[in-house]
């Protein structure tokens, strides 16, 4: 099927988070995990292509390099649009990648001008007059100002934007979102015969989000966070650009082992671990260590487990503990030892026979994916807003596994995850 919308997401989780937005149109949609090996020409394809990247916090040449391959990859394979997913809560350094990703996206495609709205009001993500809020807090004053990679001390979204890209950075507010799809484009409009090529959108609601999404849904290029693409699949459907194709497929049966892996630091997934210990054999990781020793101790706990049995891998800790290993460590080795390890134990758990995998954090889940060698992934039923079961093959086995966002999900979300896996069987 020729593809409609080209997707490129910066890491694993979000990836998982736009497919299972979009699967809600029962549009089929196919996710690919890294650039295909296999030449789009010969690649069986859907209307709705996403390829996840890890290229969140890479240095800005190597974050450009993977999404140009990607975009070639898509553009081969028929995209005439682009959707450029990030972050709901907009994680970027300091250097990019949002931007300069944009802009080389936008030079691709010969695009004057592009949009960015992260917004995602089921969970709590909205901009106001530029500005992002988790809930009720400037991202900035949320939890997020302590992220262990990409802190947040910045709540304008013009602001942090502006030194990532070369062209000007405006804003269309809630006021012209409010008056519909005719005035966000007059708006737009407007904004691009004064020179503005980067432009950020309002969004508290998900009818703010039809709104921008009906009035963007044939710009050459979109940038945001899941739930602006979530209204597409319905627009490209009324305007007859997509068919509708079959619904997913019923997931293969997996064995019944389980593991949780948690890399994530964020607040929501501290409170997930602390509530399902009491629930599971849990190890807990220490950066310090891993970095003296390796990650053998854990390995050989992990082979002293019942696959069957219930398992948490963590090295999720508190910000002031994440801190002091970072003044030790450095946050970028510290990031890296404890995704190595994590990624180990996920291959670890696999060849042990555990088939059912839930992973906390989009870094984590980026590095674990890659250890399993898993390219494509089926999308099932979502666990918890952006948060769906996939299907997958991993060293000749079927395996299910859940890329969970830091902040997303409830306290409960593991035990969810699992319950409804088993009530599906
Ligand atoms: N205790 C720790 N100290 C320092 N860094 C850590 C610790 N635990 C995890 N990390 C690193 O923090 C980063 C968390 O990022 P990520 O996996 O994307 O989670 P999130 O989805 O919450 O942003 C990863 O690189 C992870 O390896
Ligand atoms: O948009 C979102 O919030 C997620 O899809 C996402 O990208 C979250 O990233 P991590 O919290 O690093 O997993």
């Amino acid at each position: 099927m020729a593809v409609v919308l080209g997707c490129i997401a910066d890491d694993f989780t979000g990836a998982t988070d736009l497919a299972g937005l979009l699967a809600r149109s029962g549009i089929a949609v196919s996710l690919r995990m890294g650039i295909p090996d296999a030449p789009p020409e010969t690649a069986e394809t859907a209307a709705f292509e996403i390829i996840a990247l890890k290229c969140r916090t890479i240095p800005v040449a190597e974050a450009v390099a993977d999404t140009r391959a990607a975009f070639d990859w898509l553009r081969r394979a028929g995209a005439q649009r682009i959707f450029w997913k990030y972050c709901s809560t907009f994680d970027s350094t300091a250097d990019g990648n949002i931007g300069p990703v944009a802009e080389a996206l936008m030079a691709d495609l010969g695009a004057t001008q592009t949009v960015y709205c992260p917004a995602f009001p089921e969970n709590g993500r909205s901009v106001f007059m530029g500005y992002l809020f988790v809930g009720e807090q400037p991202i900035a004053e949320s939890p997020m100002k302590d992220h262990p990679l990409t802190p947040m001390r910045d709540s304008n979204l013009m602001r942090l934007l502006a030194p990532q890209v070369r062209g000007k950075v405006g804003l269309v507010n809630r006021l012209t979102v409010a008056r519909g799809p005719d005035a966000v484009r007059a708006r737009l409009a407007d904004l691009e015969r004064d020179g503005i090529a980067h432009v950020v959108l309002d969004a508290v609601a998900d009818d703010d989000l039809r709104i921008l999404a009906e009035a963007c849904a044939h710009m050459p290029l979109m940038t945001g966070g899941s739930a602006l693409a979530m209204p597409l699949p319905g627009i490209y459907l009324r305007d007859g650009a997509i068919a509708r194709s079959a619904r997913r497929q019923a997931p293969p049966p997996v064995g019944a082992g389980s593991i949780v892996l948690s890399g994530s630091c964020s607040a929501m997934t501290r409170a997930q671990v602390a509530q399902y210990l009491p629930q599971a054999s849990a190890l807990k990781l220490d950066p310090l260590e891993l970095a003296r020793s390796g990650p053998q101790a854990a390995r050989d706990w992990l082979a002293q487990q019942p696959a069957e049995a219930p398992k948490i891998v963590y090295a999720t800790a508190e910000p002031a503990d994440v801190a002091a290993t970072q003044a030790e460590l450095g946050a970028a080795r510290a990031g890296a030892v404890v995704e190595a390890a994590l990624a180990q134990l996920a291959t670890d758990a696999r060849d042990l026979g555990v088939r059912r995998f839930v992973v906390a954090g989009g870094e984590t889940a980026g590095a674990v994916t890659k250890a399993l060698g898993v390219t494509r992934m089926s999308i099932g039923e979502e666990i918890a807003p952006g948060v769906p079961w996939t299907w997958c093959r991993s060293g000749g086995h079927d395996i299910a596994m859940a890329l969970k966002s830091g902040n997303f999900g409830t306290e409960t979300f593991f035990s969810d995850a699992f319950a409804k896996l088993e009530a599906a069987e």
